[in-house]
C-alpha cells in the first residue's frame, strides 16, 4: 500500500490509509498508466484466458475509437440459451441460495466473513452483515435464481458464491436493464482452480434466461477493460482507533491529541431543516435524485420503488438524510451512506472497524461541502470509525476540504457486453455499487 500523505491539500496527518475497496492488487494505476501497463503485459505474453473469450472491451482495442459504442454482441433468441447449468468439478454442486432463509443467509454470511475481500496486507476483511446482504440481494424485481452458491457434495459445505441483481442503468441516453454482479467469492482453500470463470459463466447464463444481456460490476483487480477507475478516500472519525489498528498512522510532527483535535466534529448537524428521510419523502427524493443523476454518463435510472428500497433508512444498513426548507417545506438536498464494517485481523484490542460509505448525495440549496459535513457529523454520532467515499460524481469537490485522505486502493468499474468509446473520468460516473 502506498503512503498517502504527499498529496497536496490533504492533511499530513492522514497517512498510510490501508483499507481499499475491493482488494486492489494494483496500487498505483491511473487511467493514463493503464494503457502502458496493458501493452507491457501483452508484450510479456500475460493473458486473460477467460476474459479474452468474453464480450468485454479487450486491452488490444484500447484507443481504437473506430469501434462503435454500445452492445458488443446482440442478444440471442432465448431458445438458444443453454438450459442446464455449467459443469462443476465432480465434488461440487450448484445451490440456489434462498436469502429469506435464516439458515442459508447465515451460511452465506459465514463464507463471506471468512473468505471475502481483504486489503493487500491482509489486515482487514469486509464483513457485510446478514441484514445488509438481504438488502443488497432483494431489490425490486430480484431473481432468487441469481443468488448462486457452490457446495461440496459430500459435506454440503458452502464454498463459493456469486450474485446478480437487476437494475436499470442509463448509459448516455440509453436505459438498459442490466445485472449488477457482486459478492463473487471462492473459499480460500479452493483458489486458483479456475472456479471463478465457471461461476461467472453460470451467473451469465441465468441472467440471459431473463432476457438481460448487459451487466455492471466492480473489482479491485484490473481486468479487460475498466469503464473507469476510481479512488477511495477516507475521513477519520475515530483517529485514535484507526491508528491503533494500523488503518492510518500518526503524521510526522503530529501528536495523538493534535490529531484527535484535527478530526473533531460538531455534536449535531448545522444545516437548518436537516433530518432523517422518512417514507413519505420517497416521491420528493426520487424527483431530486433523478434530476441530479441525469448529468452523469452512467447512472442508475431510479424510480420510486428503487428509492424506497435503496435509500429509505434501514438500521445498520443504510442512512439517509435530507434538507427540508423550514419555510417552503421543499426537499432541497439529500445525502446517504451505507454501513459496511470490516473485520480487523489479528488485533488484540479491536475486532471490527465500523465504516460508513458515501452513497448518493444531491445538493441544490445547501452547499455540498456543508451537506457532507453534516453527513460526517451523523456518522460520528452513530459511532462510525471512518467515512469512506469514492471520487465519483461531484465528490472531488469536498474530499480535501473535509479532511478526507486518499487511500491506496483503486476500484475499477466494468460493463459486460457494452463498449464505451473511451474510459470515463470518475466524475462522469453516477453509480455506486455495494
Ligand atoms: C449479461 C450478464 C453478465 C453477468 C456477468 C458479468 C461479469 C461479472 C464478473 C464478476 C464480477 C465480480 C464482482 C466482485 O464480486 S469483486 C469481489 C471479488 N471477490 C474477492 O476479491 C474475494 C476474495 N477473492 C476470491 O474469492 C477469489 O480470488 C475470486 C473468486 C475473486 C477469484 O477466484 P480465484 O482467485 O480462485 O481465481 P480462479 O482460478 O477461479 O479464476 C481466475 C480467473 O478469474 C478472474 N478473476 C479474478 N478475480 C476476479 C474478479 N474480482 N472479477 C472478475 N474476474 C476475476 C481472473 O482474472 C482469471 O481470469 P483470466 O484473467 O485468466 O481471464
Amino acid at each position: 500500500m502506498a503512503d498517502s500523505n504527499e498529496s497536496s491539500g490533504t492533511p499530513e496527518e492522514t497517512q498510510n490509509l490501508k483499507l481499499d475497496g475491493n482488494a486492489a492488487s494494483e496500487s498505483d494505476i491511473s487511467l493514463d498508466l493503464l494503457a502502458r501497463k496493458v501493452q507491457e503485459s501483452l508484450a510479456l505474453g500475460s493473458r486473460h484466458k477467460f476474459w479474452e473469450t468474453q464480450p468485454v472491451g479487450q486491452f488490444k482495442d484500447i484507443g481504437d475509437t473506430s469501434l462503435p459504442e454500445g452492445p458488443i454482441e446482440p442478444p440471442s433468441p432465448l431458445s438458444e440459451v443453454k438450459q442446464e447449468p455449467y459443469n462443476l468439478p465432480n465434488l461440487y454442486e450448484w445451490v440456489t441460495c434462498d436469502m429469506d432463509s435464516e439458515e442459508m443467509c447465515l451460511e452465506v454470511y459465514n463464507l463471506l466473513t471468512n473468505n471475502y475481500v481483504e486489503d493487500d496486507e491482509n489486515m482487514f476483511r469486509f464483513n457485510y452483515s446478514k441484514e445488509f446482504l438481504r438488502w443488497a440481494l432483494r431489490p425490486p424485481g430480484y431473481f432468487k435464481s441469481w443468488h448462486i452458491g457452490v457446495r461440496v457434495k459430500s459435506s454440503k459445505k458452502l464454498v463459493a458464491f456469486i450474485t446478480g441483481v437487476p437494475a436499470r442503468i442509463r448509459v448516455r441516453d440509453q436505459i438498459i436493464t442490466m445485472a449488477e454482479v457482486n459478492f463473487l467469492c471462492v473459499h480460500k482453500k479452493l483458489r486458483s482452480k479456475r472456479l471463478a470463470p465457471v461461476m461467472i459463466k453460470e451467473v451469465t447464463r441465468r441472467v440471459h434466461l431473463e432476457n438481460i444481456w448487459q451487466a455492471a460490476y466492480t473489482a479491485g483487480v484490473v481486468l479487460p477493460t475498466p469503464a473507469t477507475t476510481c479512488q477511495y478516500w477516507h475521513r477519520s472519525l475515530h483517529p485514535k482507533k484507526l491508528i491503533d489498528v494500523g488503518f492510518s498512522r500518526l503524521g510526522a510532527r503530529m501528536t495523538m491529541s493534535r490529531t484527535i483535535k484535527l478530526y473533531k466534529l460538531p455534536e449535531s448537524p448545522i444545516t437548518q431543516g436537516f433530518r432523517k428521510m422518512e417514507p413519505h419523502d420517497v416521491p420528493a427524493v426520487t424527483r431530486l435524485l433523478r434530476k441530479y443523476l441525469n448529468q452523469f454518463v452512467v447512472a442508475p435510472d431510479f424510480d420510486e420503488n428503487d428509492v424506497e428500497h435503496w435509500l429509505l433508512p434501514k438500521e445498520d444498513v443504510v442512512d439517509s438524510f435530507l434538507v427540508e426548507s423550514p419555510e417552503t417545506h421543499e426537499i432541497t438536498d439529500f445525502c446517504s451512506f451505507y454501513t459496511l464494517p470490516s473485520s480487523i485481523l489479528g488485533n488484540q484490542n479491536y475486532s471490527t472497524l465500523k465504516a460508513a460509505y458515501s452513497y448518493y448525495n444531491v445538493s441544490t440549496k445547501t452547499p455540498l461541502l456543508q451537506l457532507m459535513n453534516d453527513a460526517l457529523i451523523m456518522a460520528k454520532q452513530q459511532n462510525f470509525d471512518v467515512f469512506n467515499a469514492l471520487d465519483v460524481m461531484q465528490n472531488e469537490s469536498f474530499l480535501k476540504e473535509l479532511k478526507f485522505g486518499p487511500g491506496d486502493g483503486k476500484l475499477h468499474y466494468y460493463l459486460y457486453n457494452y463498449r464505451l468509446r473511451q474510459a470515463l473520468h470518475p466524475s462522469e460516473l453516477g453509480l455506486v455499487l455495494l
